[in-house]
C-alpha cells in the first residue's frame, strides 16, 4: 500500500497548504460528491467578494466541467457547492483506475482549520500518488498565475499560515511619480537574476527595500503589485503581533522560501510597543554608531504583557543572521521613518529607500485616467460598457494605466456601466481634475475614495471636485479640532485627576497628622492619668502622713478642664515618685510653653504648700516604681481647696 502522506509532507510544511487545498477542492473534488460523508460550504464567496448564488441540481452535480464559475444567462454567477471530505473519516474514492483511501484529520485540534490529508492506495508503485500530487500542483500553479499567495506569520506555532490568494494587481494601476515603479521593478528583477554575482563576491544574496511615507500613498499596494509582476508569494510579519519573540522571528525567517517577498509591515509600530535593542534603548533613533549596530549580543528583553519578547538585536539577527533565507526580497513599510533605529535601515538591510508622499497633480491625473478609461476608436458608441477599451490607454503620463486597469476587467461582465468618453475628453477632464487637486495635500487613497464614489460620473466628478476639496478640508479641520479638543480634554482630565489625587493625598496626610496628634494627646492623657493614679496610690498608702494636698492634687487632676495643670502635677509627682521616670521627665521637659507656665505656677504653689506642709515620703512606694531612692517629696496643690472632697 502506498501512502501519499510522505509525498505530501514536504508540501505540507506550512500549516495550511494551498496545493493540498487544490487537491481537495479541485482535483478530486468530484469524488467527494459521491462520498457518503462530506462537508459542504454554507456560503460561496467568489474571488470578487460577492456571495454567489448556488445553482444546479443533483443531476448536474456530477458534471465536472461546470465546476468552474460560469455566468448564467441572466448575468448571475453559477457555482456549485464545494464539497470536501469530512474530518476523521476514511473515504474511498476511485481515481484513474485505482481506489484511493483518503483520511482528512485536523492538524491541531484546538486551532484553525488546518487539515492533514493522508491518501493511500493498493498499487505496485506510487505512480498514481505522484500523478495525483502533480496534477494538484499544476492546478495550483495554473491558478497562481493570476494570484498572489499571502502567508502570515503564526507566532503560536512558529510557522507560516496560508492566508489566501489575491488577484494580481497590475503595476500600471499604481500611480507613482514617473520612474519610481520602473526603478523598483528593475532593481528587483536585477537582484533575482544575480545570484551568481552575489555568490562570487561573497555578498549575502538578500535585498531590502524601505517604503516610507504618509498613509494611503500606495506602499502596500506597490508591494502586492510587484509580487504579482515577479510571480512571488508574500510572507507577512507583524512585529507587534502577540507572542512575537526573537526565537519565533528567527524560526520564521529561517522557513521563508528562497524566492519570495518578505513583508515587515508598519515597522515603526514594533517600536512603540517596546521593542528594544538593549536595556536602555527606547527604540527611537539614537544615532548609535556602527559598532553598536553590529552588536549581536542578546539584549535584555522587555517582556510585554502579551508575552512578546522581541528585541531589536533579535530582529537584526533574524534579518541577516545565518538562519536568514537567501534570495528573498525584504520590504518594510513605515509611516514614521524618524522612529527607526539607524541600524535597521542601514544599507545591507534596507538597500533602497522610497519616500511616498501625498498626491501630486501628476498622480491625480493618472489615477483619474485609471478610473475612467477612454473609448477605443473601435468602440462605436459612447455609453457602452467599458469592456472593450483595454487596449486603448489614454494619452498622458502613464498611458498603460487605463489599459492595465481594464485588464482587471477580464471580469468584464461584472464591470460597472462606465460611460466611455473620447480620449480627448478624458484627457481634458483628467487635466481639469488634476488642476483642482492641491499639490501634496491629499492622499492618493483619499482621491481614490472620491473617484470611487463617482465611478460612473466622470464629468460630474470633475465639476464637483472643488466642492469636495472644500468639504474635505472642512472635515479635516473639524477632525483636527476634535482631536485637539479631545487631547485638551484628556490633558485637563489628567490634570484634574492629578490635582484631585494631590488634594486627597494632602487631606489624608492632614488626617493622619491629626490622628497622630490625637493619639499622642490621648497617650499623654493616659500617661498623666496613670501617673496621677500612681501618685494617688502613693499618697494614700502613707495615710497618716498623707497631706490633704494629695487629694487636692487628685481632685484637681480629675478636672479635665486643666490638662496642663494635670501634667504639671504629674510631672511634679514624677519628680517625687519615680514611676517610669525617664519618660515622664522627658515629657515634662518637652512640654510646651503653656505647660511650662502652668508648671511654674504650680511649682510656686507647691513651694507655698511646701512651706506650709512639708511632705513625707510614702512608706510604701508604688508597685511599679523602681528601686526606691532617696527622694524629696513635694506636695502639689493645683486647684483651689474648695474643690477638694475632704479638707
Ligand atoms: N499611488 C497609488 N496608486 C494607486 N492606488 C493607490 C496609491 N496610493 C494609494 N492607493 C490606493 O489607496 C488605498 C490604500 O493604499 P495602500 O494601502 O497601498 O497605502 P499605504 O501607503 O500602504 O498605507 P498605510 O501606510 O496606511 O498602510 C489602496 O486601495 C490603493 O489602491
Amino acid at each position: 500500500m502506498q501512502a501519499i502522506k510522505n509525498l505530501l509532507s514536504p508540501l505540507a510544511s506550512s500549516n495550511s497548504n494551498p496545493i493540498q487545498d487544490t487537491l481537495v477542492g479541485s482535483v478530486i473534488q468530484p469524488a467527494w460528491g459521491r462520498s457518503r460523508e462530506f462537508d459542504i460550504t454554507t456560503r460561496s464567496v467568489s474571488r470578487h467578494g460577492l456571495t454567489q448564488k448556488t445553482t444546479g441540481d443533483l443531476e448536474d452535480e456530477n458534471e465536472e466541467e461546470e465546476e468552474s464559475a460560469e455566468f448564467s444567462q441572466g448575468g448571475g454567477r453559477k457555482r456549485k457547492v464545494a464539497i470536501v471530505p469530512s474530518m476523521d473519516t476514511t473515504h474511498t474514492i476511485y481515481y484513474r483506475g485505482h481506489w484511493l483511501r483518503i483520511t482528512r484529520t485536523k492538524r491541531f485540534q484546538d486551532y484553525g482549520s488546518c487539515a492533514e490529508l493522508k491518501i493511500s492506495v493498493v498499487a505496485r508503485n506510487n505512480d498514481i500518488l505522484k500523478r495525483l500530487v502533480l496534477e494538484a500542483k499544476r492546478e495550483y500553479e495554473k491558478d497562481a498565475e493570476h494570484r498572489v499567495h499571502i502567508f502570515m506569520a503564526d507566532t503560536t506555532y512558529q510557522c507560516w499560515r496560508w492566508n489566501g490568494a489575491r488577484q494580481k494587481r497590475p503595476m500600471s494601476s499604481i500611480v507613482l511619480e514617473p520612474g519610481v515603479k520602473d526603478m523598483i521593478l528593475a532593481d528587483c528583477k536585477d537582484f533575482l537574476s544575480s545570484e551568481d554575482w552575489y555568490a562570487e563576491r561573497g555578498i549575502p544574496f538578500r535585498r531590502g527595500y524601505l517604503l516610507h511615507g504618509v498613509p494611503g500613498s500606495g506602499k502596500t499596494s506597490l508591494i502586492h503589485s510587484l509580487a504579482g509582476e515577479l510571480g512571488l508569494d508574500i510572507y507577512v510579519v507583524s512585529l507587534s503581533s502577540k507572542g512575537m519573540s526573537d526565537n519565533t522571528l528567527t524560526t520564521l525567517m529561517g522557513n521563508v522560501p528562497s524566492r519570495c517577498i518578505l513583508l515587515l509591515e508598519d515597522l515603526d509600530a514594533a517600536f512603540t510597543r517596546g521593542i528594544s535593542r538593549d536595556e536602555t534603548s527606547t527604540g527611537a533613533p539614537t544615532g548609535s554608531s556602527s559598532t553598536t549596530t553590529t552588536s549581536s549580543s542578546k539584549s535584555k528583553k522587555e517582556e510585554d504583557s502579551d508575552g512578546s519578547t522581541l528585541s531589536l538585536s533579535g530582529l537584526l539577527n533574524s534579518l541577516d543572521g545565518v538562519a536568514a533565507a537567501e534570495g528573498r526580497l525584504l520590504f518594510a513599510t513605515t509611516n514614521h521613518i524618524e522612529r527607526l533605529d539607524p541600524a535597521l535601515s542601514r544599507p545591507g538591510r534596507m538597500d533602497v529607500w522610497v519616500n511616498f508622499k501625498h498626491a501630486t497633480k501628476w498622480q491625480a491625473q493618472g489615477i483619474f485616467k485609471c478610473f475612467f478609461p477612454a473609448r477605443s476608436s473601435a468602440t462605436p458608441t459612447a455609453g457602452a460598457p467599458a469592456e472593450s477599451s483595454a487596449a486603448a490607454g489614454p494619452a498622458g503620463a502613464d498611458a498603460t494605466v487605463s489599459a492595465a486597469n481594464i485588464a482587471v476587467s477580464k471580469r468584464k461582465r461584472a464591470a460597472h456601466a462606465i460611460p466611455l468618453l473620447s480620449e480627448d475628453e478624458i484627457s481634458e477632464l483628467a487635466k481639469r481634475f488634476a488642476d483642482a487637486i492641491p499639490e501634496n495635500e491629499l492622499s492618493v487613497a483619499a482621491l481614490q475614495g472620491y473617484l470611487l464614489r463617482n465611478k460612473t460620473r466622470p464629468r460630474e466628478c470633475v465639476d464637483e471636485v472643488a466642492a469636495w476639496i472644500v468639504s474635505e478640508r472642512e472635515m479635516r479641520a473639524k477632525l483636527k479640532k476634535e482631536k485637539e479638543e479631545r487631547e485638551a480634554k484628556e490633558k485637563k482630565e489628567a490634570e484634574d485627576k492629578a490635582r484631585k489625587e494631590k488634594e486627597e493625598a494632602d487631606a489624608k496626610e492632614k488626617e493622619e497628622k491629626a490622628a497622630a496628634a490625637k493619639e499622642k494627646a490621648d497617650k499623654k492623657e493616659a500617661r498623666v492619668k496613670g501617673k496621677r493614679a500612681a501618685l494617688r496610690d502613693a499618697a494614700k498608702t502613707p495615710a497618716a502622713a498623707a497631706p490633704t494636698s494629695e487629694s487636692d492634687a487628685s481632685t484637681s487632676g480629675e478636672s479635665a478642664s486643666d490638662d496642663a495643670a494635670e501634667e504639671a502635677t504629674a510631672a511634679s509627682a514624677v519628680a517625687a515618685a519615680p514611676a517610669s521616670e525617664s519618660t515622664s521627665t522627658s515629657e515634662s521637659e518637652n512640654t510646651s510653653g503653656a505647660d511650662a507656665d502652668t508648671e511654674e505656677s504650680v511649682t510656686s504653689e507647691e513651694e507655698a504648700d511646701k512651706a506650709d506642709k512639708p511632705c513625707e515620703p510614702a512608706s510604701e512606694p508604688a508597685a511599679d516604681a523602681p528601686a526606691p531612692v532617696k527622694e524629696k517629696w513635694v506636695a502639689v496643690k493645683a486647684q483651689p481647696a474648695a474643690d477638694t472632697p475632704s479638707g
